[in-house]
């Protein structure tokens, strides 16, 4: 049996952990997939190619509204799924051979036999060290008839062979937002089945019913609605919803083509977790410590198999973790993730961190809250923007920021002085006054949203 001193179990984030540091380390890598995993391939970096094509055409459509009279022609599907994968598949062979040139490459899923040994295919091998950054998949709900009839995922529909005219979304959280936003604006007709009463639940309130208004223009939303069934019908599918309030139970909603959309679930049920000895918790993530170390010596989960966040700066933050403890087990790192922000690339733009208003009351904060529409600053006027807001959260007792949330042209962006801000620990009044804020960019309803507090 093949011994090694480290081998990583999956090429997404774990792919990153490999290099000059760990040159001098008798090191494996196992990928049963693509090299890049989710984000590279299936996630973060195609969709967001999807989303400024989606944003063009967006662009052109709204243009009006400052004068200028535009129309889109035609979009060419099948020439923009081939740029953006024409970009990344190339990838994945580079980074064959590239780890191959220092290490062993298995190419078929591990199975812990021990908590030394994976099975790898036909063969064995043991190690000192494993990392397991096996990942997460999208869940696909126990529907009756799904089975039966052809569904994507977010697996599969960025690489579809055309816009389908019609698409029904099941799920109304951050795949269904952005994925829902770049089929409309290439031209499906798009249905959101949601079972909760508003999209993006887990944003602060005031932001996902603002989307869910908005998104009310564009989608047909089906809200507080469980999908019973789905039947194959013509080329496409008959989903059969019921439950929403004011509505008939039994409707049926046709469509060429049907996204599950309802979540991500941690790979670590196809990996004998149970033969190494690892603890798993109530949703199948590897139980770690801050430090990113598992209940078993000498094995270090990180990425989506571990963390619930399920985002890509937060594997990227472990992975570095990870390679320092790895290499210096005296002088062990922690990341506590106290503020993880995110974003959703929809149209308009989400982005938030720290305590949404409901959260903050929730741990008995009656907290300071600072709002600005974009409306109320010259580049909003610019813009022409009505419905854009920033909303800040600080603590009454000392003025720190606890909250920040977003919605409208750039939040991904406009939001990181203030993710800076309060992992800084800085007063509101601190980033509101002792900085100068550029007339007259955008990032002026951010400095007017702290010094509303
Ligand atoms: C559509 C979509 C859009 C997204 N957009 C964003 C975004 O904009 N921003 C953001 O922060 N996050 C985004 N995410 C989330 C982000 O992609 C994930 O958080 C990130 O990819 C997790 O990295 P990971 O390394 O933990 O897992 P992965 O990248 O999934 O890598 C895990 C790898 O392990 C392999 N594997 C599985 N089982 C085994 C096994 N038994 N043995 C060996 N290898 C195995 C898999 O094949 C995979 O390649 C998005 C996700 C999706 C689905
Ligand atoms: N911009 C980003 O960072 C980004 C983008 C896409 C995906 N992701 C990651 O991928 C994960 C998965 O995304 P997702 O959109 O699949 O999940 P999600 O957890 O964001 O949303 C799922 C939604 O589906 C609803 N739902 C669940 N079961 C349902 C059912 N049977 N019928 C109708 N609605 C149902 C839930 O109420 C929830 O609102 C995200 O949690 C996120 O971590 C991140």
């Amino acid at each position: 049996m093949k011994h090694y001193d480290l081998v990583v179990l999956g090429a997404g984030s774990g792919n990153m952990l490999l290099g000059p540091e760990t040159a001098h380390l008798r090191t494996a890598i196992v990928e049963p997939a693509r090299f890049g995993g989710t984000c590279l391939n299936r996630g973060c970096i195609p969709s967001k190619m999807f989303v400024v094509a989606a944003d063009a055409a967006t662009t052109a459509r709204s243009a009006k509204r400052l004068g200028v009279h535009a129309t889109v022609d035609h979009v060419d599907w099948k020439a923009i799924r081939d740029r953006v994968f024409g970009r990344i598949d190339p990838l994945h062979d580079s980074a064959v051979a590239y780890r191959r040139l220092a290490m062993d490459v298995y190419t078929e899923p591990a199975r812990f036999v021990s908590p030394t040994v994976v099975e790898v295919g036909s063969q064995r091998i043991s190690s000192d060290s494993f990392v397991v950054a096996v990942g997460a998949r999208p869940v696909v709900p126990a529907i009756p008839g799904l089975e039966d009839v052809p569904f994507h995922t977010s697996d599969t529909i960025m690489r579809i062979e055309e816009v389908p005219e019609s698409l029904v979304i099941v799920g109304g959280g951050f795949i269904a937002a952005e994925l829902g936003y770049v089929f409309g604006a290439l031209g499906s007709s798009v249905t959101i089945v949601q079972r909760g009463p508003r999209l993006l639940p887990q944003e602060d309130e005031q932001v996902s019913a603002r989307f869910t208004e908005l998104a009310a223009e564009r989608h047909r939303l089906l809200l507080n609605t469980e999908v019973m069934s789905v039947e194959a019908r013509g080329h496409g599918v008959a989903v059969h919803v019921a439950g929403a309030a004011g509505r008939e139970p039994g409707e049926t909603v046709e469509a060429a083509a049907l996204l599950i959309a309802v979540g991500r679930r941690p790979n670590t049920d196809r990996l004998d977790a149970a033969a190494a000895g690892l603890d798993l918790d109530e949703h199948g993530h590897i139980v770690t410590d801050d430090a990113y170390r598992t209940s078993v010596p000498r094995i270090w989960s990180l990425g989506d198999a571990t963390n619930h966040f399920q985002l890509k700066h937060m594997a990227n933050a472990e992975v570095r973790v990870v390679r320092h403890n790895l290499l210096h087990p005296d002088d062990i790192r922690t990341l506590s993730p106290r503020l993880v922000p995110h974003a959703v690339f929809s149209d308009p733009q989400i982005a938030s961190v720290g305590l949404t208003e409901r959260q903050a009351r929730e741990r008995g904060i009656d907290c300071l809250i600072g709002v600005r529409d974009y409306a109320d600053t010259a580049y909003g006027w610019a813009l022409e923007d009505t419905t854009g807001f920033v909303k800040v959260l600080a603590d009454p007792r000392d003025r720190t920021l606890i909250g920040a949330h977003i919605i409208g042209p750039q939040a991904a962006t406009l939001i990181q002085p203030l993710i800076q801000a309060m992992t800084l620990g800085l007063t509101a009044d601190r980033i509101a006054r002792e900085v100068l804020y550029i007339h007259p960019a955008l990032t002026e309803v951010v400095e007017q949203a702290l010094l509303a507090l």
